[in-house]
């Protein structure tokens, strides 16, 4: 039974199918502190956080079991991804979600920036009719700056457009091309900040972006801006914004997001008659919850049963089309590591991958984890070594690894050769998958064979000599193993050959240490692959 923590509150219609699966059990345990955390997540395989749970290293050290970490939402910026890398522990987000929730929350912001209503809200409820105060400005005609253009950023471009607005969109990934489609032009920080009347940004916050927009850019700010923070606190300096609202530089700004959340009773945007807030709301709506909450809740429910899943934030994404190609071959990528690494002795120095085929004509970087992972899963125990931190692990160990690819296969559609060097000798599988019969390895060594990567397999080198087959088969039976399937190659009649047989049951050391004995054997393993 998985047990999985909800340390926020999340949507319960959207972990519902958490709720309802049979091998999960779910406790829901919202506002505890880190203390309180450590305390208990031992006992956990996965954690559901949304924002205000801190993922600290020392939560995921107490967290032995703990597998992954569900963000349901965007921001990863309260869990500590470096030690969950380290650690083998895979961070997943529900990127798509909340983002046209968010996209909206701008625009309310935006709108509400622009004709002051909360300002005139309080005033009215204050028994107050002041219609001379509140003078507001229209976005038809105005230029809006995007910092940003991801999926929150290009769906408030797509809506400006509606308002008649201009838009001026930065984005280290925006091309001139796909601005023009787009139909907004592509800008650079400067240009938005002496040019926008409108503001927002919508990028994460990173070493690069924390105070992209501070006193130097509002020393050449165009006067009367009106900003928009439904990002991230701290993007913009909120000391400097203060400052150019205060010189009159900015007519106005809506934050939903602070540096420190909550903020301080005393600080400035509180009680600023010109800045309006809210309390980090911009993913908060019904339908946005939902969604965050059933995407996460699905792709903890894949990691936990060892299904493949997406949207994992500490590796790479692989793109649908490069996934629908490689997906097939993980099982067996992870299934050669684990082969080759068995059959090698000595320490692992260097594991070289060929890819042929179509599968050269794609990034292979998370296949190469799989394969890398099975490798060094028989050196560190299966549990300790996953795709998030496989080639991590690897390098921690200076253990090197080789691509190569030739887009050339010549007995096979596609083929994956795995070399590993170790300090004692150097080992090679191939595998690929065959339509009907599905993976299997096709070369030992330099011997071809037809194996099916599954189950207790014993790995033999012997002379080819007539009658040993024989002497192996005997002494395996007597010792009561159950030969299933049976493979040898051989290069030359007589010469050096190979044997693999996949046996019913694993057979005990001592009986391999025996097979190994029989003249004209030079070695004998057995392969356990799962
Ligand atoms: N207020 C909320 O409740 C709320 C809700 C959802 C998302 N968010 C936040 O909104 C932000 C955007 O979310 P998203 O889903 O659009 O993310 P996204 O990853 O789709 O887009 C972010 C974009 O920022 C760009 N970027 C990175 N560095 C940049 C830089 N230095 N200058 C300009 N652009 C840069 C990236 O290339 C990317 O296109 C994130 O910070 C997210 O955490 C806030
Ligand atoms: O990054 C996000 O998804 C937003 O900031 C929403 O955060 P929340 O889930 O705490 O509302």
């Amino acid at each position: 039974m998985f047990k999985v923590l909800v340390s926020d509150p999340i949507s319960d219609l959207g972990i519902q199918q958490l709720v309802d699966a049979a091998d999960v059990s779910v406790d829901k345990k919202p506002g505890l502190s880190e203390d309180e955390l450590v305390a208990i997540i031992g006992e956990y395989d996965a954690l559901l956080v949304r924002s205000q749970t801190r993922v600290t290293a020392r939560i995921m050290d107490a967290g032995k079991q703990l597998k992954v970490v569900g963000r349901a939402g965007v921001g990863v910026d309260n869990i500590d991804l470096e030690a969950a890398t380290q650690r083998g522990i895979i961070v997943i987000n529900a990127p798509d979600g909340n983002t046209i929730t968010t996209c909206e929350h701008t625009f309310a912001m935006m709108m509400a920036v622009a004709r002051h209503i909360p300002q005139a809200y309080l005033k009215t409820v204050g028994g107050e009719w002041d219609r001379k105060s509140f003078l507001g400005v229209e976005l038809r005609n105005k230029t809006l700056g995007v910092m940003g253009m991801g999926r929150i950023g290009s769906e408030v471009a797509k809506r400006a457009k509606a308002f008649g607005m201009n838009i001026l969109g930065y984005d280290p990934f925006l091309t001139e091309e796909r601005a023009a489609e787009m139909g907004i032009k592509l800008a650079s920080v400067d240009d938005i900040v002496r040019n926008a009347d409108f503001m927002t940004v919508h990028t994460p916050l990173t070493p690069e972006t924390r105070h992209m927009i501070s006193s130097k850019q509002f020393e050449v700010m165009k006067k009367g801006m009106r900003i928009v923070n439904c990002a991230r606190g701290g993007i913009i300096d909120e000391q400097a914004l203060v400052e150019a609202v205060d010189q009159g530089i900015v007519a106005g700004a809506a934050f939903d997001v602070f540096e420190v959340e909550p903020p301080a009773a005393d600080h400035p945007f509180l009680t600023h008659p010109k800045i309006i807030v809210t309390p980090h709301l911009g993913a908060s709506t019904v339908e946005a919850q939902e969604n965050v909450a059933i995407d996460v809740s699905e792709q903890v429910l894949h990691i936990l049963r060892d299904e493949p899943f997406i949207n994992a934030v500490n590796m790479p994404p692989i793109p649908a089309n490069v996934r629908k190609i490689l997906q097939p071959y993980f099982t067996l990528g992870e299934k050669l590591g684990n082969f080759v690494s068995q059959m090698t002795d000595g320490a692992v120095k260097e594991i070289v991958v060929s890819y042929s085929g179509d599968l050269a004509e794609v990034d292979t970087q998370p296949l190469t984890r799989y394969i890398t992972r099975g490798v060094l899963a028989h050196h560190l125990g299966a549990d300790q070594v996953n795709v998030v931190n496989s080639m991590h692990l690897a390098k921690e160990r200076s253990v090197n690894i080789v691509v190569n690819k030739t887009h050339v296969a010549k007995d096979f559609t596609n083929l994956v050769t795995v070399t590993l060097r170790s300090s004692k000798e150097e080992r090679t599988v191939a595998g690929t998958l065959l339509t009907g019969y599905g993976p299997r390895i096709v070369q030992i060594d330099s011997y071809p064979v037809d194996v099916a990567p599954e189950g207790n397999l014993i790995l033999i080198s012997h002379n080819d000599k007539p009658g040993i087959i024989g002497r192996v088969g005997t002494l395996l039976g007597s010792n009561d193993v159950n030969i299933a399937a049976m493979q040898v190659g051989r290069k030359l009649v007589g010469g050096a050959a190979i044997m693999v047989l996949t046996v019913d049951k694993g057979a005990a050391k001592s009986v391999i240490e025996e097979v190994a004995q029989l003249s004209d054997l030079n070695s004998a393993k057995e392969i356990h692959l799962v």
